[in-house]
């Protein structure tokens, strides 16, 4: 049987994961998501909590990549920073398990929690977030290379994807997901064209008030142009 990772190749994962504390971060609105996502032919999910797992496991035969966001005092790794959390993804029914493989200063490095997915019998996708990380879990024969956390590990977060680091990374001999601020189908195709082999979109699809906010700052003209106005 094919595995996981092997369905979602060439295809769209959505991650269902809301605006924390907003509207549609429920249980029951992640799993309509999760579901229109599936209707509209997604490949695979990506899904954050272990009860939303739980959740979305129980309604979807759909690869779910797995996480668990947790800010912590101590280290700068939010996603499944800790083996417990790779036990309780495993147990909710996750394919998939991602996590931060970043250089950066975490509680359990990067092979441990590598070595903790697999144990569990599930892949194992490396959020990375330049082409030294990437090589780093590739190294350590990971199942998917993510581009997820590129432009989040300091300074400005630019507004396009980084489509080097999916061309770079495509070279490695990995699956490559890409993943972060694809927000149009012109992107997707982008990503696509620069060898990824599946592509990640969360906001765009899943994020409303994201979404508005682009259409709100688009309508609104400079006074001159503006026909109620000029
Ligand atoms: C940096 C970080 O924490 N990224 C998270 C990873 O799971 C999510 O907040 C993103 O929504 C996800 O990566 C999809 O990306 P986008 O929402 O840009 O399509």
């Amino acid at each position: 049987m094919a595995s996981a990772v092997e369905r979602t190749l060439g295809g769209l994962i959505v991650s269902c994961q809301p605006v924390v504390g907003g509207p549609m971060d429920r249980l029951d609105i992640i799993i309509g998501f999760a579901l229109a996502a599936e209707a509209g032919g997604a490949a695979g999910l990506r899904i954050e909590g272990v009860a939303n797992v739980r959740g979305v496991r129980a309604v979807t035969q759909l690869p779910i990549i797995g996480i668990v966001k947790r800010a912590e005092p101590d280290t700068p790794v939010i996603i499944t920073a800790r083996l417990e959390d790779v036990r309780a993804l495993a147990d909710a029914g996750a394919d998939i398990i991602a996590f931060d493989a970043t250089d950066r200063p975490r509680p359990i490095p990067v092979a441990d929690l590598a070595g903790a997915v697999r144990q569990v019998g599930r892949q194992v996708m490396a959020d990375c977030a330049n082409l030294a990380d990437a090589q780093a879990a590739a190294a350590l024969g990971i199942d998917v290379i993510g581009t997820t956390l590129s432009g989040y590990t300091g300074g400005p977060i630019p507004a396009r994807p980084d489509l080097d680091f999916v061309r770079h990374s495509a070279r490695l001999g990995r699956p490559v997901f890409a993943e972060g601020r694809y927000y149009t189908v012109e992107d997707v195709r982008a990503a696509r064209l620069a060898g990824a082999d599946a592509v990640v979109v969360g906001s765009a699809i899943t994020r409303p008030e994201h979404i508005t906010s682009w259409f709100a700052e688009a309508v609104r003209l400079p006074a001159s142009a503006d026909p109620l106005q000029g």
